[in-house]
This record gives structure tokens, sequence and C-alpha cells, in this order.
């Protein structure tokens, strides 16, 4: 449904009657995308290709690199290049070299710095500017694709010199594009065909870092790679923290028009009229966390239901454990007064301390640090476990089995539909089966064997979890994190139905 006192007019009229969304536009959304029909879970909602897109620079470049007319993996040691800009590729006849859709629009421009360098690559070779170069170029290359990439909110208003954004987008991608290739067109005009390129100033650069920033979408190739993309009709919908769609990328490269296609479905029912929404952050964060992100990334302050809701839908995600006054302590949990103000206060629900938003904020940073120092020391899962005293006792199988129950719960509260915290789910599915199946295997507390009944009913709820694992995969096998977990589980379903068979047990 429209948000209550939002004026919603059509912006634009339907081109195609069978169009499943209108754009439409309100004062506190901007365009948006509204259903022009019912949709169920898993009906597609909207299909299309990328405007533009282009490789990002590795997590970490000195070691690795994007293919820029493939996006293979291409190791900086191999000292393959483009014969024409130097840029390393999989080979010197990677077709997509060549390819307008690919490297070959930019090269031309990338050529009129023709030297290539081995040391300090990841300066010399920044590929998060080629998505701004390559928008650039379509004042040139397509002119239609150019005036709807130009429409989009680029925030400019927000972004201006001295903001973090504004000087970022100058250091690392105007300047570098000015100084080290747009600056020598000028001289080399004749000889580049540029002549359609009508303005290259830095303010249309910032510009174009603004749309980037606001519209592109990343897409994560596996192996370390990872696009970006910039949809025109996708780039409408407006975000919310338990969105109603999610979507998937065609990332074969077979098809000269099929790759990086997006398919936006419903993981809800949507009703005619509802609001289509997406999710630009991340559904595992609390709401202090997303609300700052929005803020500092997209420039509005989100108000959708779940953030006005202090337990967060019930699953208390961003609650704190009171440690009391000093002298007393307390079991209490603080939540915020009011999570939609930044200057809310949090207060117990036992006593009567109350901690003001930015000690919380500190008290969130302090801990992220700490579990980040751990993650550091790459601490294996049997070092882990082996921190544990009596590992598998049946106390802490319980505790396990609970503690699926309950992550299971925020997930699938947070994200009914699958859309975000798919994985994250099959994982605690997967755990929480092999710990019913661990306890089916222990004698009791008071060293008696389980009945068969007993065997039976745990293995029954293993096997539920284990199907709720792989169910909610079925959108990720395409993509690499999900298909290895998805052959993980599918290698504890061949041992758990060799089990059951073992013990004659048959669902
Ligand atoms: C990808 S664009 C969406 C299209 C945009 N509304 C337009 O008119 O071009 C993202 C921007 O839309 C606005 N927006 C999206 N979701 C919103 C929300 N839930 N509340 C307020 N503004 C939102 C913000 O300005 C955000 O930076």
């Amino acid at each position: 449904m429209p948000m209550p006192g939002l004026t919603t007019v059509l912006l634009a009229p339907r081109q195609n009657s069978s169009d499943a969304q209108d754009v439409r536009i309100s004062e506190e959304l901007g365009r948006h995308l509204v259903a022009t029909r019912d949709f169920q879970p898993g009906d597609a909602i909207l299909t299309e290709e990328p405007l533009v897109f282009a490789p990002k620079a590795t997590a970490d470049p000195e070691a690795f690199m994007p293919c820029v007319g493939c996006y293979k993996k291409v190791f900086t040691d191999m000292e393959e290049r483009c014969p024409d800009c130097g840029w390393p590729v999989c080979s010197g006849n990677c077709p997509g070299l060549k390819d307008p859709q690919h490297h070959g629009a930019e090269c031309q421009i990338l050529s009129l710095r023709p030297e290539c360098v081995l040391d300090d690559m990841a300066d010399y070779y920044r590929h998060d500017a080629l998505l701004p170069l390559r928008c650039l170029l379509l004042q040139k290359t397509d002119p239609d694709k150019w005036s709807r990439l130009m429409e989009m909110q680029s925030h400019m208003e927000c972004r201006t010199p001295g903001t973090e954004s504004y000087d970022e987008a100058d250091e690392f991608i105007v300047q570098y594009l000015m100084n080290n290739f747009l600056n020598l067109l000028t001289t080399s005009e004749a000889k580049l065909d540029m002549k359609f390129i009508q303005n290259l100033s830095p303010e249309l650069i910032h510009k174009i870092c603004g749309i980037v920033d606001t519209n592109a979408l990343e897409i994560r190739l596996g192996d370390g790679i990872e696009l970006h993309a910039i949809y025109a009709k996708t780039s409408f919908m407006e975000h919310s923290c338990i969105p109603n769609t999610k979507h998937t990328f065609n990332v074969s490269n077979q098809g000269k028009n099929e790759f990086l296609k997006i398919t936006i479905k419903a993981v809800v029912p949507i009703m005619k009229n509802n609001h289509v929404t997406t999710m630009y952050s991340h559904a595992l964060w609390g709401t202090l966390a997303r609300r700052q992100h929005l803020k500092d990334t997209k420039y509005f302050s989100c108000k959708c239901e779940r953030c006005s809701d202090p337990t967060e839908l019930g699953t208390y995600l961003s609650a704190m454990k009171c440690l009391g006054d000093g002298n007393n302590p307390c079991d209490g949990i603080h939540l915020p007064e009011d999570p939609l103000d930044d200057e809310t206060d949090w207060a117990c629900n036992k006593c009567s301390v109350k901690v003001n938003n930015s000690q919380v904020s500190m008290i969130i940073s302090q801990m992220g640090e700490e579990v980040e120092n751990v993650q550091m020391m790459n601490p294996s899962v049997p070092i882990l476990e082996s921190l544990l005293p009596n590992l598998m006792s049946q106390e802490i199988l319980d505790r396990k089995i609970k503690m699926c129950k309950d992550l299971i719960f925020v997930t699938k509260t947070l994200d009914p539909g699958n859309a975000r915290l798919s994985l994250y789910t099959a994982v605690l599915q997967h755990e929480l089966h092999s710990a019913l199946v661990a306890k089916s295997k222990k004698t009791n507390v008071d060293g008696t064997f389980k009945s068969v009944t007993e065997v039976k009913e745990l293995l029954s709820e293993a096997k539920i979890a284990l199907d709720e694992a792989l169910s909610s995969l079925k959108d990720d096998v395409d993509e690499s994190a999900g298909s290895k977990l998805h052959s993980v589980i599918k290698n504890s379903e061949k041992d758990f139905k060799d089990l059951c068979k073992k013990k004659d047990i048959y669902f």
C-alpha cells in the first residue's frame, strides 16, 4: 500500500499494458515502483538488461585483477596485457577486448596511456574508474542509454566539495581519469574519433559518480571478482528493511544480451498497488547501523516497519544486556526509546538505567573490533570447538539446537521470503540437522539408550531441517557460495539417508 500521507502520482504512463509495475513519484520517495497486479512468491515482476556495467577493483589488486574483456580472474604476475592499452587481461585474444559492450569502447581512451607497469598495479590500473568511464562513453556509443542514465538520481546536492563522498570520488576517480586519460584527448582528438563526446568535464564525472553510488548494484562472480551494473527500471525500486523482492543475475557469458540480465521476483505476496521494494543495506545489521549506512550512502532516513519497531519485529536484534548501575547487577535489556530519533536514549526494561545513542554506537563499534580481532587470528573451527569443555555433551548439543532455532527465528522474521539471508538460513538449518543427528546417537544424561521413538523424532526433525536448508538455497545454486554450500548439504543428505537406512527408519 502507498505509505500513509504520501502523495503518489503516476509518473510515466505504462508503455505496455502487460507491464507488471508502474513508475510513480512521491515527495518522500522520489520515483518508485508500484505493482499493477497481484504477485505470489516466486513470480517474476521485472527482467531487464543493464544499461552499463564494469568490473570493480578486487580486494587484493596487487595479487589479482579481473580481465577487462571477460572478467576472468587474472594473476598480476602473468603479464598478459591488452595489445592496445596495456591493461591486464586473460589473453591478448580475449573476444571482450574488441566488443564495445565490454572493453572495446574504453580501450581507445585507456590507450592514451599505453605504458604498462608491474609495480603499484593497484594504483595504476584502477578498475573502480571503469564504470564511470563506460557511463561517460555512452554519450557516443548509445545516446538513448545516456539520456536514461542522466535522468537518474545523483544526490549532487549532498555531495559537495569537502564531503567524504565528493573528496573520495575526486581523488580516486575524477582526477585519475582526467589526469591519465581525458586531458590527453584534447590533443589527440582527431586520432581518437571521440568527437561525439561533447562533455568530458570533471563536474560531469562527479555527477556520474553520484549516479553510480546511488543506483549501481553489485554482482559477485565468485573467485573474488565483482562487477557493478546500472539498470534503468530496477533502479527505481525503493528500499525497505523488510523487502518484498529478491533479484538474481544471469552471470553466464553466453547469449550476447543475456549477460547480467536481472530478474526481480516477489518473495512474499505483493498485492496490486503495493510498493515493490528491495534492500540497500544488510539485513543482519541492527537498526542503528542500517539507518546510518543508508543516510551516509543513499541520503535518506529509513522509516520502515522494522526501523520503527524497537524490538525489530520481536527479534531483539539490537537489544543490549543491561549492566546495572554499577552497584546492583540487572538482567534487563536496553532498547531504543524512539529508534527513528538519532538522539534517542536506550532504556532498560527492568531498572532505571539509561544509555544514550552515542554510548551505544561506541559499544557496538568496540564489539565489532573485538569480533574482527578474533577473525584476524583466523581460528579454525576445531580450535574454536576445542575451547569448549566436553564438546558434544548432551547439554552442549541442546544449547546448539536452541541457538540454531533462535537464530532461524531471527532470519525467518527479518527475511520471510529468503530474499537476503538464504545462505545464513541454510547454514543454520544444516547445523540444526547436525546437532539433532548427533543427539540421536547419544545416550541420555542418565546413561540409558534412547528409545526408537525418540531417535525417530530427532531424525524426523533433522530431515525437515535438511529439506529447509536445501529449499532456502534454490535461487542460489548458480552462484559460487550458494553452489558450494548446496553440495556440502547434498553430501550431508546422502549420509543422512545412509544412517536412516541403517536404522531401518524411512520418511
Ligand atoms: C536507487 S534510487 C531509487 C530511485 C529514486 N527514488 C529516483 O527518483 O530516482 C535511491 C534513492 O531513492 C530514495 N529512496 C529510496 N528508498 C527510499 C525510502 N525508503 N525512503 C526515502 N527515500 C528513499 C533515496 O533518495 C535514495 O537515495
